[in-house]
């Protein structure tokens, strides 16, 4: 059920969410009896809990507390009294945000900010500072680069690097010739993607082949690009960050996440995909989940690309803090090489 919701990937799980209500109920009335129960549909036990004579609602769930009680009466059940209380209004309501307290709102606020803790790499020089940044596809990875990139970092885009290194006569063109066949070369001599990509992501064995011959190189030109910059903050921005293990050459991990539905409508939109294709396409892909869990920071580019632009500034500023703190040797990571 909680799918449905904005930014649900941030909602805690259900028994941490009960231990919580419970610690709270303890805290303003030990006396109180109580039972906490899950629900795995709109109504709970409140369609068939002969015991319950009130139901407390919101104001917009009053249509939700008179569906309770038509199940009721059909279960032969006594209606609930129904107590609707006053929604909150929200004192100062961002853009996007709703105009009532509300966790949607909670959740918003999250974006931009440090949600899981970083933990110093002292695997890796201190400077530059290096942020892989990665998300599912079309969740808006290089709308979020372009903002960083405006506001000085040096972004690195895996993509592109992915297509030089095979380029003809550069390091991976035989091997992928030699495992792949000429069937992947197209007629002006170059590999021809459409068709490796056809390959590649019908075929979980293929994929492994390409990346295990493609990934080392894209990782060695990466650091080769690191260590000429002279800009602070480089971005590393590369779909397989997680998979490829590179968040071990990076300091923090930030990502992008979108509505399921707008990926799908992005792709179909964008790529021309039909529905049944963007679907394929996403579910080839790990879950959103998966990505908030690894991540330090997450953005949504959901809305106008504007409030991308200051969801990716507020991190920004807040990123600056973190690296000042590293400097002043609050923060710990290796003074090494990089290798
Ligand atoms: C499979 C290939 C030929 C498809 O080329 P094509 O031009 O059609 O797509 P493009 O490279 O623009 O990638 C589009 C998206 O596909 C996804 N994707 C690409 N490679 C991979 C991969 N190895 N594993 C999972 N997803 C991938 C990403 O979301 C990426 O943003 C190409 O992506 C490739 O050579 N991939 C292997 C190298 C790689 O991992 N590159 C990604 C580095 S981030
Ligand atoms: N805030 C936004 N509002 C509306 N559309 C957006 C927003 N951000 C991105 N988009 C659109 O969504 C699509 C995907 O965005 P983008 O190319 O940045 O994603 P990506 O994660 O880099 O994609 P991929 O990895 O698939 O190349 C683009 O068509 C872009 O125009």
């Amino acid at each position: 059920m909680i799918k449905s919701k904005l930014l649900w990937e941030f909602i805690e799980g259900v028994d941490v969410r009960i231990k919580n209500v419970t610690e709270f109920l303890n805290d303003i009335c030990p006396e109180l009896e109580y039972r906490v129960a899950k629900i795995h549909d709109p109504f709970g036990p409140a369609v068939v809990d002969d015991t319950m004579q009130l139901l407390v609602i919101s104001q917009e769930t009053i249509q939700g507390g008179m569906k309770i009680n038509e199940i009721r009466k059909a279960n032969d059940l006594p209606e609930l009294h129904l107590l609707p209380l006053q929604l909150i209004d929200e004192p100062n309501p961002g853009p996007n945000e709703e105009k009532k307290i509300s966790s949607s709102n909670t959740r918003i606020r999250m974006l931009g900010t440090v949600i899981h803790p970083i933990i110093p790499n002292t695997k890796i020089p201190r400077s530059p500072y290096i942020i892989g940044l990665t998300g599912g596809i079309a969740s808006g990875k290089s709308g979020v680069a372009k903002h960083l990139t405006d506001l000085g970092a040096h972004v690195i885009y895996c993509d592109d690097i992915g297509h030089e290194v095979y380029k003809a006569g550069k390091p991976c063109f035989d091997a992928l010739l030699v495992y792949f066949g000429k069937r992947i070369i197209a007629d002006n001599g170059e590999v021809n993607r459409k068709i490796l990509g056809e390959i590649v992501f019908s075929d979980k064995k293929e994929l492994d082949k390409l990346n295990s011959i493609v990934w080392p190189h894209i990782l060695e030109e990466v650091e080769n690009i690191i260590n000429n910059t002279d800009k602070k903050v480089v971005v590393v921005e590369a779909a397989v960050m997680l998979m490829a293990g590179w968040q071990n050459r990076c300091h923090e991990v930030w990502t992008t996440v979108v509505p399921r539905k707008e990926v799908i409508s992005r792709l179909v939109n964008r790529n021309g995909l039909t529905e049944e294709q963007a679907v394929a396409r996403v579910e080839a892909q790990p879950p959103s989940t998966f990505f908030v869990e690894h991540a330090n920071v997450v953005f949504c580019p959901y809305w106008e690309v504007d409030y991308t632009r200051q969801q990716v500034l507020k991190a920004w500023e807040l990123l600056q803090g973190r690296i000042a703190q590293l400097h002043e040797g609050k923060l710990q990571c290796d003074e090494g090489k990089r290798h």
